[in-house]
């Protein structure tokens, strides 16, 4: 098996509006995969219909080389789910909480691993999940996500609310668990620097399409914001291959391309501006740039070297309703 999870033309409407649409997404496995997208471009749903909690409208899921249509139960127990916001039940022990996850996973569950974990971020067994802190929760959420050993595992938004240090100390017990050999973690996050520390691959939807999804490196080395600088009021652009958005702030004229190289580089020459030059961007400012760009036309990312040259659509087979 060489893909943790696959989805074919996944699409979810809520009414008439289509959430997701025709997503093929494919996480190999052993990856770490960070799922982003502005507020409300569907990842939630994404991760509720890998994790048969929401019914797609179209397409199927397949997780671990099987159909989630015909999960089998040695499978499932293969795959563990982080919700957003950690939901727990307040009235509970640490202890109780523990003992209750553990009944979902008979046969696969790692004591010592759990123990360690909550030895780590100074979790009593005995005390009440309401007075732990929000860090706690996070903690020991994934704890429990991670003591049934699983090959999968799928965490929604798990950092928000949490501290620097929790989120760092969170990133790095992700980590160790994906270091044992074949684990597979899809997370979706907002915080692009923990996506940049951890991810080596990233997907971004926007308005439900997966326009990129490709290495996390190949992301911040294919988005490139270019400045033009000249004597007075800039001209107008006249546009190029992977242009993402043009603008004008004072005497400068700002680009965002997507894989700029000789081709680009001859348009912004043909202005003759008196200096021009090409920023390099971390994760968030690409991600910034890159998803503010008229969504509809944006250019895709893939693993291909001539994806900017492609049409306008989505990375895959699917494309714009
Ligand atoms: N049960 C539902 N009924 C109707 N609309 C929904 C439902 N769940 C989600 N939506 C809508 O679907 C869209 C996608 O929501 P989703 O929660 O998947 O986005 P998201 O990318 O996870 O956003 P965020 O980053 O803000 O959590 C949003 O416009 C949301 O309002």
């Amino acid at each position: 098996m060489t893909d943790a999870i696959v989805t074919e033309r996944l699409t979810k409407f809520y009414g008439r509006r289509c959430v997701v649409n025709h997503l093929d997404l494919r996480v190999p496995a052993g990856t770490v995969y960070g799922f982003l997208g502005r507020n409300g471009a569907g990842k939630s749903t994404t991760i509720k219909m890998l994790m048969g909690m929401v019914r797609p409208d179209r397409g199927r899921v397949e997780l671990l080389g099987h159909d989630l249509a015909a999960l089998p139960g040695e499978a499932r127990a293969r795959v563990a789910y982080l919700a957003e916001g950690h939901p727990l039940y307040g009235w509970m022990t640490v202890g109780e909480a523990s003992r209750f996850a553990r009944a979902f996973c008979p046969g696969r569950w790692d004591q010592g691993l759990l123990d360690r974990v909550l030895d780590h971020f100074d979790i009593p067994a005995r005390a009440k999940v309401r007075r732990l802190s929000n860090g706690q929760r996070a903690s020991l959420s994934l704890a429990l996500a991670i003591a049934p050993d699983p090959d999968l595992l799928v965490l929604d938004d798990p950092t928000l609310g949490l501290d620097t240090v929790a989120r760092r100390d969170f990133l790095a017990s992700m980590i160790h668990l994906v270091q044992r050999k074949g684990r597979t973690i899809l997370f979706s996050s907002h915080i692009l620097a923990d996506v940049e520390r951890v991810a080596d691959r990233i997907g971004i939807l926007v308005e439900g399409v997966l326009r990129v999804d490709c290495p996390t490196d190949r992301f911040k080395e294919g988005v490139s914001r270019v400045v033009l600088e000249f004597p007075a009021r800039p001209p107008a652009f006249p546009g190029c291959a992977g242009l993402v958005q043009a603008w004008e702030v004072g005497h400068r004229l700002e680009l965002v391309v997507v894989d700029f190289g000789a081709e680009q580089q001859k348009v912004v020459e043909s202005l003759s501006p008196m200096s021009w030059d090409v920023a390099s961007m971390n994760l968030e400012d690409a991600f910034v740039d890159y998803t503010r760009g008229p969504r509809r036309s944006l250019p895709v990312l893939g693993d291909g070297d001539d994806l900017a040259d492609a049409p306008a659509g989505a990375v895959g087979k699917g494309g714009d309703a």
